[in-house]
């Protein structure tokens, strides 16, 4: 592989394993470039904290692997400094206060800046003497965004940022991440099974399943590739003819099918078309994985 410093993230043939004869991540091929924010995004165990840890040099794995250059198992210290990894907020230990967290992040982050840091606290109600434990949970969102945002690193990578939030706190935390955070020199890789708050912010989406990737599109692309059509009562077995990915029935006798490369102007004969939400694409690709 070269050296593109536009490439953020390489990936071939990566695979990981556990346990003899079965894959957590099982040969992915993917790239993410500079100034995108991806959605890694599969179900419980599809190995989404896997691929975050091989990219983080924090397990060892087999294939190719590249971040910002170097190679995260030999390299780890020095990527390090360009990248900054939260794990879900809930990790904050309950008696820690603001002003510790901020000087253990300090300590373990040569990118933390504490003057940034002290900027978003003034605008919230936390103070430097707070405790976790006596935070609602929207509190220990900000003081978490605050953290993440006072770190200058070039790739971000989270990991269920938003696990246990409200809907309201899981937008307020990706909105401002849009906001006072991202720029084109930064990069951010999330992963979460959320998606209907974190679509609107994604640039990019990587679908895993059972260690494989089974969808990595950019949101454009998505658009050109995925139509949803509210198909009319009378044209159902039409519709399936062109071989839906997805099925639902809706009040009224219609039913809404989604589509994978199919001309819209044909499916415009069924019913009513339009892009598909994450969510429903991430239901239609899953299917059977529960089963
Ligand atoms: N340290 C480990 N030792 C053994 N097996 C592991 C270990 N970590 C993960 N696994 C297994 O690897 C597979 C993928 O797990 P992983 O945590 O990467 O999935 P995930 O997509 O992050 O899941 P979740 O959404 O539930 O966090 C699972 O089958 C899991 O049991």
């Amino acid at each position: 592989m070269g050296c593109n410093m536009s490439q953020v993230i390489q990936a071939k043939g990566l695979k990981k394993s556990y346990k003899k004869g079965t894959y957590a991540v099982d040969n992915a091929n993917f790239k993410i470039e500079k100034g995108r924010i991806v959605g890694l995004i599969g179900p419980n165990g599809s190995g989404k904290t896997t691929a975050l840890k091989s990219i983080l040099g924090l397990v060892p794995y087999e294939g190719e692997l590249k971040v910002l250059g170097r190679d995260p198992m030999t390299e780890r210290d020095d990527l390090m400094n360009d990248v900054c990894f939260i794990a879900d907020v809930a990790v904050l230990p309950r008696w820690i206060t603001v002003g510790q967290a901020a000087e253990f992040v300090e300590g373990v982050h040569p990118r933390f800046d504490r003057a940034r840091f002290n900027r978003f606290i003034e605008n919230t109600k936390l103070t430097p003497k707070m405790k976790v434990k006596e935070m609602s949970k929207g509190m220990v969102v900000q003081l978490h965004l605050a953290l993440v945002m006072a770190i200058d690193a070039k790739l971000l990578v989270l990991d269920e940022p938003t696990l246990g939030l409200d809907i309201l706190y899981r937008r307020e935390f990706y909105q401002r991440l849009l906001e006072d955070y991202f720029d084109e020199d930064k990069t951010i890789l999330i992963t979460t099974h959320q998606v209907e708050e974190i679509e609107h912010i994604l640039t990019d989406l990587i679908f895993i399943q059972e260690g494989k990737i089974v969808l990595d599109a950019s949101m454009e692309n998505l658009a050109e590739r995925f139509t949803e059509v509210l198909v009319d009562a009378g044209k159902v077995e039409a519709g399936r003819s062109w071989k839906p990915i997805g099925e639902r029935a809706m009040p009224f006798g219609k039913t809404v099918m989604l589509f994978d490369n199919v001309p819209a102007d044909q499916l415009q004969q069924l019913g009513e078309t339009r892009t598909p939400g994450v969510a429903d694409l991430f239901v239609a690709t899953m299917k059977g994985t529960y089963a």
